[in-house]
């Protein structure tokens, strides 16, 4: 065991947790004592008992997440780390305020327990973060799901809320990405400064460093009044950076000499203003690929990458369907629209389509389906008119043309999603590039007439490696078309 022996305090009213916690924590040499009440764990810990508590928010008797600040108060040395199947960005940001060491969604991975466990024991007291717990934020959710996928990322947003870190988070186009960073703001520490958006693929490319830092006046042609740009209108608060990836190359030097100085001018102006700004940065491309291709300087990206969040697209978290689809429903209905349901199979079609367009693409449907239909009960038939109708093409993987490699990226990893918890099967490497091999001396034969001559030539192979491979491939050579 890497910690030394503790005393540790569970309260779960699942006996079959209680159990399985009991014998885990037994076995690396802890003292384990547990019940199915709040009021008992109260008991033991205003007793001065337990090095660590592990407690369950829903017990009969009281709610684990409303005792945290009152174990934090009595005593504020003791850790609680707390498990909750209620997993909604809430229930994980509550924990964060409230000052629990550590939020575990249910049903949880016992490792993973273990190791924060470990933490909780092993970290120095003062690193313990955690408000006062004033003002907590509505009960209202910002973020709807509670797949898995959506857990790691409530987790992630919940112990970023009280720093100041820059976040930069990716996803396809609809994934959420402003929606994360709104939230961020709205239940972190600078709630009460602005939040600012700028997005740089809306704004003329020549305009972006006046809208970013502001221009003087007669600073160049057309600047007939002093600017106040983005950066200081969004003091003290937060700056949301999206599509990052489409800022021109001399905002991002200026951008990037603006985070690591603290301080930047206005266009044409001399006055050093003081940066106080949190950013959070988005994009749905491949940063990685704009460096390699030279469009995105590297330094700023490693600036802005202090903490990568990756949204899933819809497609991997589909059983959130239901969820977003009645938030939709009562969102459209709290509008004045009326207020419908889904049938059952119908919610089953919608989690078979591909969703290009992630949640925007869910949410605009179901704004359709209540403003265009008189039926209360939507059917399964009017949604595939509606997918008929709307040409929605299952194949279009995003809004933008995709490059080689992304397509083949994209082919790859629905190769891997659809195999679930397994890998597929050995010799991964050759098939796939057979995958690719077929199209690309088809088409290449066929441009060519058939004359393999010539397409051993556009290709670069030698001739016999041609017909060698057009032999095992199976490929159907046809003279003379086109
Ligand atoms: N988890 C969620 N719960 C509820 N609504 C969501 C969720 N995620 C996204 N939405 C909604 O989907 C729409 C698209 O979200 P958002 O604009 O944040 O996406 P984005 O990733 O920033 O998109 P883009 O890259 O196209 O700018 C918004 O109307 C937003 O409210």
């Amino acid at each position: 065991m890497s910690t030394s022996p503790a005393r540790i305090l569970v309260a779960d009213d699942d006996r079959a947790i209680r159990t399985v916690l009991t014998q885990a924590l037994s076995r690396q040499g802890h003292e384990v004592r547990s019940t199915g009440h709040g009021r008992t764990l109260w008991d033991w810990i205003a007793d001065g008992d337990g090095d660590l508590v592990i407690t369950d928010v829903m017990m009969p008797d009281e709610n684990g997440l409303d005792m945290v600040p009152r174990i934090r108060k009595l005593r504020p040395d003791l850790r609680v780390i707390v498990m909750s199947a209620q997993n909604t960005l809430m229930t994980a940001v509550k924990a964060a305020q409230r000052g629990a060491f550590e939020y575990l969604p249910k049903p949880f991975d016992l490792n993973e327990l273990m190791a924060i466990v470990d933490r909780a024991l092993e970290t120095p007291q003062e690193s313990q973060t955690g408000k006062s717990g004033d003002e907590e934020g509505d009960d209202r959710l910002p973020l709807i799901g509670r797949s898995a996928a959506m857990q790691e990322i409530y987790r992630a947003l919940a112990r970023l809320m009280n720093t100041d870190l820059t976040v930069m988070v990716t996803g396809e186009s609809g994934t959420g990405k402003e929606l994360v960073a709104r939230a961020l703001h709205e239940y972190g520490g600078r709630r009460h400064g602005p939040f600012v958006a700028i997005n740089m693929a809306a704004i003329p490319r020549e305009l972006i460093e006046s809208e970013l830092f502001g221009h003087e006046k007669g600073a160049f042609t057309g600047a007939n009044e002093r600017k106040v740009g983005r950066f200081e209108q969004a003091e003290g608060g937060t700056l949301f950076l999206d599509e990052i990836g489409d800022m021109p190359l001399e905002a991002q030097t200026r951008l990037l000499r603006v985070l690591q100085e603290g301080e930047y001018t206005r266009v044409g102006g001399r006055t050093p203003i003081r940066v106080n700004v949190r950013i959070v940065a988005a994009t749905h491309r491949d940063l990685r690929k704009l460096i390699r291709e030279g469009t995105f300087r590297e330094d700023l990206f490693y600036r802005l990458n202090v903490v990568p969040i990756r949204l899933p697209s819809l497609r991997e978290r589909l059983e959130d369907i239901p969820e977003l689809v009645n938030h939709f429903l009562m969102q459209a209905s709290e509008e004045g629209l009326p207020r419908k349901t889904l049938s059952a199979e119908a919610m089953g079609r919608l989690k078979a389509h591909r969703w290009p367009g992630n949640i925007r693409e869910l949410e605009n449907m179901v704004r359709r389906l209540t403003a265009l239909y008189s039926h209360d009960v939507i059917g399964v038939d009017v949604i595939e008119t509606e997918f008929s109708e709307n040409n929605i093409s299952e194949a279009a993987p995003s809004a933008e043309p995709q490059s080689l490699s992304e397509s083949i990226e994209r082919h790859v990893r629905e190769y891997f999603d659809a195999h679930e918890e397994d890998l597929p099967s050995n010799g991964l490497y050759d098939r796939i590039l057979r995958e690719m091999e077929r199209p690309l001396l088809n088409v290449t034969l066929e441009a060519t007439r058939g004359n393999q001559v010539k397409a051993a030539e556009v290709l670069g192979l030698n001739r016999n490696t041609l017909r060698k491979k057009i032999r095992d491939l199976g490929l159907e050579v046809v003279r003379g078309t086109k």
